[in-house]
């Protein structure tokens, strides 16, 4: 069986009288690139926090390689960059990727490290004149110095243009394929789709839902319906739950697609340019969002 890396069972963590986190139960396994992903303020990086051992759970379990994530000798093994980073601004990039690796029994080579991440050309600036998405690029590249089994990425490309954002997917991807394990939380669900196995939402500081990319979509069953017709629709079609409509073209979501088009077709509604596809992993969360009763949107 594959290895657990880390483990929830059970987590609950309060914050005075906030929950963060409400019994959660999750196993991160070697070689998975789990996505995290819930609206402001879900728990997500509350989590990370309790696996990396920088908090403990108020109740039941966290392990980290199968002991306790407070334990220095696990903490070498893994890598975070947390939401936000300070570093060192009169340093050097090439000072600042030697000063961590300090830190670690077998850090990676600095070449190597910061090829990988784009930042080969920038070895020699200081850190107090890189650009924020420069910056951000150096946070997520230091989770990797130290050769970690496992890494947290919290947020990671927020604030980078697209191709800083697929540079530094390049890397994360690279790193996985190498047999690396990754939990990284994002806003971006393009991000989640094109990275992610395995998706775990999470809102209100519950798990709502676990599986694949397909999995998650396929939960909620929700169905885009698009069509073409100058008529106004009928009232009280199959399982709609949104409906938009741009001059003639019309989109309805609904949890019973072949329902609604038999509908449409009882009701001779005049229609053109029928296509009924699957809904982007987006609509799926907010479905599962909503039903759930976590009202915060994602941020875009
Ligand atoms: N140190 C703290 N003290 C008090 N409340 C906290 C603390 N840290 C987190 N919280 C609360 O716990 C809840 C979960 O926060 P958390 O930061 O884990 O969410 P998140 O999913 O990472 O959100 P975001 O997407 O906005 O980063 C929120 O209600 C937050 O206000």
């Amino acid at each position: 069986m594959t290895e657990t890396l880390a483990r929830a069972v059970e987590a609950t963590r309060r914050y005075g009288d906030v929950v963060a986190l409400d019994r959660v139960s999750i196993d991160i396994r070697a070689g998975e690139l789990v996505g995290l992903l819930g609206p402001n303020g879900a728990g997500k990086s509350t989590l990370i926090n309790l696996f990396a051992g920088l908090r403990r759970p108020t109740s039941g379990l966290v392990e980290l390689f199968g002991g306790s994530p407070r334990d220095p000798a696990r903490r070498v093994r893994i890598g975070t960059t947390p939401q936000e980073t300070g570093l060192p601004q009169a340093l050097r990039v090439g000072e600042c990727v030697d000063f961590v690796s300090a830190h670690y029994p077998s850090a990676v080579s600095k070449q190597a490290l910061l090829d990988r991440f784009g930042l080969a050309d920038l070895t020699r600036r200081q850190i107090g004149g890189l650009s924020g998405g420069q910056k951000r690029r150096l946070a997520v590249a230091l989770a990797f110095t130290g050769d970690p089994r496992l890494v947290f990425l919290d947020e990671p490309t927020t604030g980078l243009d697209v191709e800083a954002r697929r540079t530094l997917w390049d890397g994360v991807r690279r790193f996985h394929a190498e047999g690396g394990t990754v939990l990284l939380t994002s806003h971006y669900l393009e991000e989640i789709e094109a990275l992610a196995q395995r998706v775990v939402v999470i809102g209100g500081g519950r798990v709502l839902a676990d599986g694949s990319v397909d999995d998650v979509r396929g939960m909620v069953g929700v169905r885009r319906v698009s069509l073409t017709t100058p008529a106004p629709l009928p009232g009280g079609l199959p399982g709609v739950i949104g409906e938009q409509r741009e001059g003639d073209r019309v989109q309805l979501l609904t949890s019973d697609a072949d329902e609604l088009v038999r509908a449409l077709v009882l009701a001779s509604v005049p229609f053109s340019g029928l296509e009924v596809r699957q809904t982007s992993l987006e609509e799926a969360f907010l479905a599962i969002t909503s039903a759930a009763g976590v009202h915060d949107a994602p941020a875009a």
